[in-house]
């Protein structure tokens, strides 16, 4: 793909999302250009991909077909809203990671300045070409945008589109979720460990297991409840770890997650 792809923000989603872009061969290194709030560290952290250092925020929207914005989300006025002249510029558009933007918002940011948005939330798998992308389904990409926009992101990740009011509830559970899932993998890799397995074995036993239980849900489309019973054999070991997690709260502790992010 020959575009020039730039990244207001380098910090961990930045990245992740431009390993995965190279991995995947949609650009090169040397495609992505990038600023940061510190220069130095961020000329160190983009030498790993090639990608290209510049000093300012207006440098990266006046250099690239898509501008990611990747700041925090109480930075985007600040910094992205004295770029809507840049951003304007003919097949330029920009597609926002940062949580709670949505196109409304974007609106009002850029008053009378006509600026194609995608608004998205992605998630760290991204980095692997195995992420999720929320797609809000409000949009103002062109057909030839988005099709570009869905070359982009398709090759690293499912784009799944949603109406604005439930970008939250789903950035909670496919954008923050992979923080739990960490936890869940963490907990494992301590047990295994608390039970003699090496640290490296029991991290490698629990992830694996874990992408293959998404695996077969993709692909069955079974009810977790139903994949859950499947591996619990009666009077067998599974129930007794089962038993043990609901006495625990587990699946409530899950939710009450969940509540605390979207309230
Ligand atoms: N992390 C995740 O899993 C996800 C994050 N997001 C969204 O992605 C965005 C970034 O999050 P994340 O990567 O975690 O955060 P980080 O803190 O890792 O990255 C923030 C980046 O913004 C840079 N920055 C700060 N001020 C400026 C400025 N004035 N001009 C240009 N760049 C600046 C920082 O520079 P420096 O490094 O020099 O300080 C850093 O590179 C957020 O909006 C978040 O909501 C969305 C989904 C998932
Ligand atoms: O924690 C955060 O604010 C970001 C948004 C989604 C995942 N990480």
């Amino acid at each position: 793909m020959s575009l020039t792809i730039g990244f207001i923000g380098y910090g961990a989603m930045a990245s992740a999302i431009a390993r995965g872009l190279v991995d995947a061969g949609v650009v090169v290194g040397g495609d992505i250009v990038a600023c940061a709030a510190h220069y130095d560290a961020l000329a160190e952290r983009a030498a790993a991909l090639g990608v290209r250092p510049l000093h300012s925020a207006v440098e990266v929207a006046s250099a690239a077909d898509v501008v990611v914005v990747a700041v925090k989300p109480h930075q985007v006025e600040e910094v992205v809203g004295p770029l809507a002249h840049e951003l304007a510029a003919p097949g330029r558009f920009v597609v926002s990671i940062a949580a709670g933007w949505t196109l409304e918002r974007y609106r009002a940011l850029f008053g009378e300045t006509e600026v194609h948005v995608q608004c998205t939330i992605p998630n760290t798998p991204m980095e692997v070409g195995q992420g999720v992308l929320i797609a809000e389904a409000a949009h103002t990409l062109t057909d030839e945008q988005t099709a570009t926009f869905e070359r982009m992101f398709e090759a690293i990740g499912l784009i799944e589109r949603v109406d604005t009011a439930h970008m939250d509830i789903a950035m909670t559970i496919a954008g923050c979720g992979p923080a739990f899932a960490d936890m869940f993998l963490e907990a494992l890799g301590d047990a295994g460990v608390k039970h003699g397995l090496k640290r490296a074995t029991a991290y490698r036993l629990a992830a694996k297991m874990i992408e293959g239980v998404g695996a077969l849900q993709l692909a069955t489309g079974a009810h977790p409840g139903v994949m859950k019973d499947a591996v619990c054999s009666p009077g067998g070991t599974t129930i007794k770890g089962v038993a043990c997690l609901e006495e625990n709260g587990f699946r409530g502790a899950v939710i009450k997650a969940v509540d605390a992010i979207v309230g």
